[in-house]
């Protein structure tokens, strides 16, 4: 996200001055490469809501929201955490009923009873979270989703001619146990056009993409939106939409506040009309690298099951102060390397050291008690049990280091009180300590997670993709919590595939690739081509020298 609300410029030869360019560079070069252009013929609108109301106990999720959706329009719906995005598009995709207002498709009443008769009528949706059985083939996959699935052969076969005709490649006789989160989700969306929706619902498609996943993905909404079909689009990331965005719709606590061409605001306006105010920029100032806290030496771990990715020979060194970046394509070892860290995975001896202490054989707890943190990528089962309550997921891993759990006796009162100090100071919308995590939106769950880490004053915090489904104020608000943890002292890892929030964030970046870790190289000055390089696998040198 732009929120200098400058413009990119065309200096590729160090984008770290101006990190929120990286995503917009390598897009507009996709697009150019691709032919594409961003203009649509809209027609008459396809779909419209009006007066959509719904509530839920203590919360107006949304609140009198009329907007329409065109033919052919990919149209984005914007606002901060818990503005009522998904609830809105879980009332045309029949999962929640509206309790006011009406909705109509192709000209037609819409009140989908289920996610069938919203299929029936033409919706499909992609969501955030995804629900396909790991066990289970592609196919398999795909059928288990469908009314009518056909013969086994003939299903393989049309899936991979729309894998084919949409540019999204996947093989249908894979176990989706080996797919990563953008293949994972290419399933999702053929899954989608087998139904040959008219309206087409993304829920944060892109935060689980490369870059260039992401590219592939918008070059497939592209033809999708000139073949007519209209595409509802809800992200947080503000120069994404900006790019390949026709209209977007701006919702503020569950209202409509606007309606713009995207294209004609700044990353920046599109934020301001968000929440009403200025964006705060990110002060990374005031740090000083000082000694080694967590050192790494020549770590090799096998992959822990059959799709995990072994760790190979992975080394770096982290101060006080420093926030180290690590990018990559999801799947190339970077839960394997969180879980490493964390103590879910034992090394062997001499492989992990924390200010000096050797932790390789230490579990989870100890590697706590030791002051090294972790909140992992998966919100929602792993970082999080979605049904204890926001006071009891503090015990999962502030249970000591808060006093939370003494002599094995939970302080039932002190959870809550930890869980109050975490909801306050990462303003987590939610009712209160006693809400269930899976009653929170994807966003403010993750504020949740990330804020329960950092209160906790660790020596060493290490995130994976830290604003994941989080708005763009939170983001920043996220961001700078981990700036500023690293400005009290702390080492922070910051695991991401945002590069954006990499090169924001980091004052060394390093890629991993197949397990292996790329030597870290200073951020200011790294070119989009090296970076580009160290994704990609390349070596030291192969980077120093182009
Ligand atoms: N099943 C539910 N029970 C109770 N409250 C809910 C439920 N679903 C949503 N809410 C609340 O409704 C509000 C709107 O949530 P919603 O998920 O629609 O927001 P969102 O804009 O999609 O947020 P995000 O960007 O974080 O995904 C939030 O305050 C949320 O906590």
């Amino acid at each position: 996200m732009d929120e200098s609300g400058g413009s990119c410029g065309h200096d590729r030869d160090s984008i770290a001055a101006r990190p929120n360019c990286a995503i917009a560079q390598l897009r507009e070069s996709a697009l150019s490469r691709n032919g594409l252009t961003k203009g649509t013929n809209l027609t008459a609108s396809l779909f419209r809501a009006e007066g959509i109301g719904k509530t839920y106990p203590g919360v107006r999720a949304n609140d009198d929201v009329s907007f329409q959706v065109a033919e052919g329009e990919i149209h984005a719906l914007l606002g901060e955490n818990g503005a009522g995005k998904s609830t809105l598009v879980k009332m045309i995709y029949g999962l929640v009923r509206p309790d006011e207002g009406q909705m109509s498709l192709n000209g037609r009443p819409h009140a989908p009873a289920d996610p069938r008769a919203a299929r029936a009528a033409g919706v499909a949706m992609v969501f955030q979270h995804f629900s396909l059985f790991d066990a289970l083939s592609v196919a398999e996959n795909i059928a288990l989703g469908m009314e009518n699935p056909p013969p086994r052969r003939a299903l393989a076969a049309r899936i991979a001619r729309v894998s084919q005709e949409y540019g999204l490649p996947l093989n249908p006789a894979r176990r989706v146990a080996m797919l990563s989160a953008g293949e994972r989700q290419r399933v999702e969306i053929i899954r989608c056009l087998l139904q040959d929706p008219r309206l087409l619902i993304m829920d944060e498609p892109t935060s689980v993409l490369t870059p260039q996943e992401a590219e592939l993905l918008f070059a497939t909404l592209r033809k999708l939106a000139d073949q007519g079909t209209a595409i509802l689009y809800i992200s947080h990331k503000l120069e994404e939409i900006r790019a390949h965005c026709d209209r977007a719709t701006i919702l503020r606590h569950g209202r409509v506040v606007d309606s713009c061409d995207p294209r004609a605001h700044s990353a920046r306006e599109l934020a301001a009309m968000m929440v009403g105010g200025q964006m705060r920029l990110v002060d990374r100032t005031g740090r000083q690298a000082g000694e080694v806290l967590l050192e790494l030496r020549d770590l090799s771990l096998p992959a822990p099951d059959a799709e995990g990715t072994a760790l190979k020979s992975v080394s770096l060194t982290l101060r006080a102060g420093e926030i180290l970046g690590i990018g990559g394509v999801a799947g190339n070892g970077q839960e394997e390397l969180l879980a490493a860290l964390s103590g879910e995975l034992r090394s062997p001896p001499g492989t992990i050291a924390l200010e000096g202490r050797d932790l390789g054989g230490t579990g989870p707890q100890g590697r706590r008690a030791a002051g090294l943190l972790a909140a992992p990528e998966d919100r929602l089962g792993h970082a999080a049990v979605p049904d204890f309550s926001l006071a009891e997921n503090t015990l999962l891993t502030a249970g000591s280091r808060k006093g939370l759990v003494r002599g094995g006796l939970i302080d039932h009162r002190a959870a809550r009180a930890y869980a109050e100090q975490v909801i306050h100071a990462f303003d987590v919308r939610t009712p209160g300590p006693g809400t269930a995590a899976r009653a929170l939106s994807g966003g403010n769950l993750q504020k949740f997670v990330i804020g329960r880490e950092v209160l906790q004053a660790p020596r060493v915090l290490v995130v994976n993709q830290p604003t994941w489904g989080v708005d763009a104020g939170a983001a920043s608000a996220v961001r700078q919590s981990l700036l500023d943890l690293a400005r009290s002292g702390a080492g922070v890892v910051v695991i991401s595939q945002d590069l954006d929030e990499l090169l924001e964030l980091s004052d060394r970046f390093c890629a991993l690739n197949e397990g292996r870790l790329s030597e870290p190289r200073p951020t200011e000055g790294l070119s989009l081509d090296e970076i580009g390089l160290m994704l990609g696998g390349a070596h030291g040198m192969e980077v120093a020298h182009i």
